[in-house]
């Protein structure tokens, strides 16, 4: 898996790849690996499938239980706050999920915000996270899915603004153009 989120004025951007692997057979290529837990919540997937599916599932019902108890929507803070908490205490039984909680806080400080949330226990708040087996080429390069076996197929994108996220497509990664590590937007590759 290859996931990447960071804030910007105009938002958060979130990209995410949509292989699911067991071993080195792929055991699909259509996971939606981003998780609409709100019109204005994002969340993202990396590790066990099972295990972040289930968990971010049951994050997005503490989310609506908060709306209807506080009559206001509940912060990304507390949204990730509530995630972390809640695989903490089941630490070392064998959970593997790293995610990252994006969105756009309408009532608290009405910025935009990524939390990385993982497993382990860790909560992370920050401006650009990447997460997964491929994370480590989507640092340095525009295309992580040419170089992690455990990450391609297609590409889901998905941008938040104030007024909530908006789906902005699925594009096929062997399709997008590569040119190596010194590959940048207007670089000093074979152009786009
Ligand atoms: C068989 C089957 C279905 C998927 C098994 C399954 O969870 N694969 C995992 C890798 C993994 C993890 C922990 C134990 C074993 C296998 C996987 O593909 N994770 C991707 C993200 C999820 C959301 C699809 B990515 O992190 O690579």
């Amino acid at each position: 898996t290859t996931t990447l989120a960071f804030r910007f004025k105009g938002g958060v951007i979130v990209a995410v790849d949509s292989r699911a692997t067991a071993g080195s057979y792929i055991a699909s290529g259509t996971v939606k690996k981003v998780i609409e837990i709100n019109p204005y919540l994002l969340g993202t997937m990396a590790g066990g499938a099972a295990d972040c599916q289930y968990w971010e599932t049951y994050l997005g019902i503490h989310c609506r239980l908060h709306e209807l108890r506080n009559r206001e929507r509940i912060s990304v803070s507390a949204a990730s706050k509530y995630l972390s908490n809640l695989v903490y205490g089941y630490k070392g039984m064998g959970l593997s999920m790293g995610t990252m909680i994006c969105g756009w806080d309408k009532t608290r400080c009405r910025v935009p915000a990524v939390f990385y949330v993982d497993s382990d226990g860790t909560r992370l708040k920050g401006d650009l996270f990447s997460v997964g087996s491929g994370s480590t080429h989507a640092y340095v390069s525009t295309a992580a899915g040419h170089r992690d076996a455990f990450s391609g197929n297609t590409c889901n994108l998905y941008h938040i603004k104030e007024d909530g996220w908006h789906f902005i497509g699925n594009y096929d990664i062997s399709k997008m153009h590569y040119d190596g590590p010194g590959d940048v937007p207007g670089g000093p590759g074979k152009g786009y």
